[in-house]
């Protein structure tokens, strides 16, 4: 199939699906219908199902470290959906709990300092922290991450761009309610040691009090993507997958693929 419009900002996309379809299009002549969308410079069609990128270095520079910080109070769902852009998109997901989670249980030297700030709910100084997720960047061998749960303070914020020396492009914030997160932990059934009412308390406090000002540091600063995480899994993903392809920076010939296929 080709749909042709005026050469106006031509762009090529090429879907993978039983035939290849390729558009050829303007970006006036086909959003004006409110029924396509951009991706990454390309005109997609926005009433076709969901569509899975093969792999985040076909969407983002190869040459920069992307990096989109993924917010929210516990129980919002961060993980779960994390894992379902990795699925779709391929970065690395780093979530800071896991790895403070290794380490703790790895019993290292920090093991002790992490269990304590862990059953108070409280946040673990930025060194510790930093040094994982900077071991984790480099081992991973990918330079685009998605990075859960992290910063939770401004030391962290701070911390984080001074060492690393880098910004994030963006930062998905889940906005869900405190009763919905509550119940969502209690059933969470993943035998968390902090997952108990007295600590889920204690770490629904350190967020208000804590990360909420960092969220509202970086709305400042345009870079919030606010979700609505209180709905189903599914529905979420879907706006958080549209939020991806029309954040995508300026690209060609990108190859995506039906989510159907996914399983080929
Ligand atoms: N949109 C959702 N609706 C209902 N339950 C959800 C939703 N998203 C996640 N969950 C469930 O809620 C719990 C907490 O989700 P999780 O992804 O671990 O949150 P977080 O990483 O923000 O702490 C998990 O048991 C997960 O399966
Ligand atoms: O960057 C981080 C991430 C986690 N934690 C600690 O690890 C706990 C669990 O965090 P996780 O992200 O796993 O769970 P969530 O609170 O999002 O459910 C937190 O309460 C903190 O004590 C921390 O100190 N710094």
């Amino acid at each position: 199939m080709e749909v042709k419009g005026s050469h106006e900002d031509k762009s090529v996309v090429s879907f993978h699906s039983k035939d290849f379809i390729n558009l050829q299009c303007s970006r006036r002549d086909l959003t004006a219908a409110g029924r396509y969308q951009y991706f990454m410079g390309t005109i997609i069609d926005a009433a076709e199902p969901l569509v899975m990128v093969k792999d985040a270095n076909e969407i983002f520079s190869d040459n920069k470290i992307t990096c989109i910080f993924v917010l929210g109070g516990p129980g919002s769902g961060k993980g779960t959906q994390c894992e379902k852009i990795v699925e779709h998109f391929g970065f690395t997901h780093l979530s800071t709990g896991d790895l403070l989670k290794a380490e703790m249980e790895s019993n290292s030297e920090n093991g002790t300092t992490i269990r304590n700030m862990r059953k108070e709910g409280k946040i673990v100084p930025s060194e510790v922290t930093i040094k994982l997720l900077q071991r984790a960047m480099q081992e991973s061998g990918n330079n685009k991450f998605l990075i859960d749960g992290f910063p939770r303070n401004e030391e962290n914020r701070a911390a984080f761009e001074n060492i690393m020396n880098i910004q994030p492009d963006f930062v998905f914030f889940f906005k869900c309610s405190e009763e919905e997160r509550k119940r969502r932990i209690l059933n969470r059934n993943q035998g968390r040691d902090d997952d108990n009412i007295d600590t889920i308390l204690k770490r629904f406090k350190v967020y208000e009090e804590s990360t909420l000002p960092i969220i509202e540091y970086y709305r400042s600063k345009g870079k919030i993507c606010e979700i609505d995480a209180e709905r189903p899994v599914e529905e979420v993903f879907e706006v958080i997958y549209r939020q991806l392809v029309e954040r995508m920076r300026e690209g060609t010939d990108v190859e995506v693929c039906r989510k159907e296929e996914k399983a080929v």
